[in-house]
């Protein structure tokens, strides 16, 4: 039996969300344990995505998308008026399923966050620059080209880089949508192993439809259907013993 951790960082309370008149997740409560992988499952259309970009309130742009409940990062509720979502997003960075680099220099792709958030000194910007490289796993690639173009890089590179973008700006949280849906064989697995390296410093939370890098690299699982999270635990414990007939359905591939 694995327990789990009872503090975390960020959590749920509560968090129903609809578009419009429609519900897309019901009464969502959740606590992400720290410095772990959660990953979150479920078929297409349950609210993974919905729920995830919730966390560091990317809903907001979406005018006829309604959040109810509560959501704690630390001790703040994200939606309290002291709270400005660009400083939250700081603290939550996101990872989208396609790499979106900026048309920009691969410096520059890691450098803007921080230097729009204040850093001026180069030499800072360098040395944020190279830390973020480094921990994305992708320095060696890149160190004699920073000034190239991001999209001169592989589909993969590209993704490690919008990585780097995001821990550039030292966040806490990690959210990963699909990170590695779009990407071959081998650079979904470089990836995964990044994920679980730096799951040593973050939070991680990851949306996945591929139940094998699920168990693989999560040490959490969540699985939601029809908008409601069904079941929450030990990925092992979730892989190997569901508690519920439509955990153990999905993980067995009987719909999805
Ligand atoms: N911007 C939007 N406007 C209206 N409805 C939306 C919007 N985004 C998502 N939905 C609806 O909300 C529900 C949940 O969608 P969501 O994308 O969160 O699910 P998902 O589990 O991430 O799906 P997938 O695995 O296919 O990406 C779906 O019914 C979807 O059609």
């Amino acid at each position: 039996m694995v327990f789990l951790p009872t503090h975390s960082i960020l959590s749920a309370e509560g968090v129903t969300v609809a578009y419009g008149d429609k519900l897309a997740v019901q009464n969502i409560n959740l606590k992400f344990p720290d410095q772990a992988i959660t990953a979150l499952i479920g078929p297409s259309g349950c609210g993974k995505s919905t729920f995830l970009r919730c966390l560091n309130r990317m809903n907001d742009s979406i005018a006829h998308c309604q959040i109810t409940g509560k959501i704690h990062y630390r001790d703040i509720e994200i939606h309290s008026p002291e709270v400005n979502a660009f400083e939250l997003r700081k603290q939550i960075g996101m990872v989208f399923q396609k790499p979106n680099p900026f048309a920009k220099s691969i410096y520059k792709n890691v450098a803007y966050g921080p230097a729009h958030h204040g850093v001026k000194k180069k030499k800072e910007l360098d040395e944020i620059v190279e830390t973020a490289l480094r921990k994305a796993a992708l320095w060696d690639e890149v160190k004699d080209k920073l000034h190239s173009s991001a999209l001169s890089l592989s589909g993969g590179q590209q993704q490690r880089l919008c990585i780097a973008r995001a821990i550039a700006l030292k966040p806490q949280v990690l959210l990963l949508d699909e990170p590695a849906s779009a990407l071959d064989p081998i650079s979904t697995r470089k990836i995964e192993e990044l994920m679980c390296e730096l799951k040593k410093e973050y939070t991680i939370i990851v949306v996945t439809h591929n139940m094998q890098q699920a168990a693989r690299i999560s040490d959490y699982t969540a699985f939601f259907y029809m908008g409601n999270l069904v079941e929450f635990g030990a990925t092992e414990e979730i892989f190997t013993t569901p508690q519920d007939e439509r955990t153990a359905g999905y993980i067995a591939g009987n719909f999805g």
